[in-house]
């Protein structure tokens, strides 16, 4: 693995060719540091926007009539390349790091992780993949709000941990006064295993059902940062560790090593589509069928 170097002209250094290692940059492409959800700026208003509609509406009730309606793949047939192509027109709003239509994003991520990872095309192709759950911004998918599609996940069932951003838009969530799920375990119980547990409705979620239902050959690691890469109580702040089971603190270590590239790989630099292309559908074709069911 390449060493990290620090710079501060992060723009230029990073995602160049050549066969240089992954450059963490210090700032995001508005200049700004990353994740920083209380600096001032139009953007951030919107932000802070999104999060309360988020934290009001993801109850706990909500996020099982989702999981049971878009579990059932019955929408869309298309393959994983064309799924990308559909993200082109989306930007996503939660996000205080980046304006860039998803595609860039995809690309970004993958190609960041392919430098300083080389032989895990697993994890190439998983950072390409790890997005496409925002499809269901899409009128094909419902055209659902962005607050039901993107930002950062969370349990519900039990205790919102204060760790998540803009927290205190919870009081206004009906399962924030309800004593079966506003305890630390809630609805579960110690070690129960994150596969148990129900996240607030998106991209994440979606996705991974998507592939596992689909029967993708990617390994278990692969799945987990599909299903968990948004939820930064756990991969940041180390909340919730009280439900995770023995696979998932083995796989944790891996989405702890995948979140850097996903989130510091955000920048104008274009990546050029059709010269990575062709990888990329190799590793589709590695670990996909040709087709999906969405
Ligand atoms: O705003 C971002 C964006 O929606 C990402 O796709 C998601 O993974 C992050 O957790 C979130 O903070
Ligand atoms: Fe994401
Ligand atoms: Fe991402």
């Amino acid at each position: 693995m390449a060493v990290l170097a620090d710079s501060n002209d992060n723009e230029l250094k990073q995602l160049q060719d050549g066969g240089e290692g992954f450059t963490v940059p210090e700032t995001n492409s508005f200049g700004q540091t990353f994740r920083d959800y209380d600096v001032e700026s139009e953007r951030q208003k919107g932000v802070e926007e999104f999060y309360r509609t988020q934290h009001i509406n993801q109850t706990c009730d909500f996020v099982k009539r989702m999981r049971e309606e878009y579990g059932k793949l019955n929408r869309v047939e298309m393959s994983i390349w064309e799924c990308c192509e559909l993200l082109n027109e989306f930007v996503d709003e939660s996000d205080p790091d980046l304006d860039e239509p998803q595609i860039e994003h995809l690309l970004q991520t993958a190609e960041a992780i392919r430098k300083d990872y080389p032989n895990e095309d697993w994890l190439h192709l998983t950072g390409l993949i790890h997005d496409l759950g925002k499809v269901l911004l899409h009128p094909d998918f419902g055209e659902l709000p962005q607050w039901a599609v993107v930002g950062d996940t969370f349990p519900v069932g039990c205790a919102f941990d204060e760790s998540i951003v803009h927290h205190k838009y919870f009081k206004e969530n009906p399962d924030y006064n309800n004593p079966a799920f506003n305890a630390k375990y809630g609805a579960y119980s110690e070690g129960c295993g994150l596969d148990n547990v129900f996240m607030s409705w998106g991209h994440d979620d979606y996705m991974y059902l998507v592939a596992k239902e689909n029967k993708t050959t990617l390994p278990s690691a692969g799945l987990f940062i599909i299903r968990y890469h948004s939820f930064y109580a756990l991969h940041r702040a180390d909340a919730y560790k009280h439900l995770m089971n023995e696979e998932d603190i083995e796989n944790l270590k891996w989405l702890k090593i995948f979140n850097k590239y996903d989130l510091y790989s955000k920048s104008k630099v274009r990546v050029d589509v059709e010269k990575v292309k062709p990888y990329y559908l190799s590793l589709i074709e590695k670990y996909f069928p040709e087709k999906l069911r969405w």
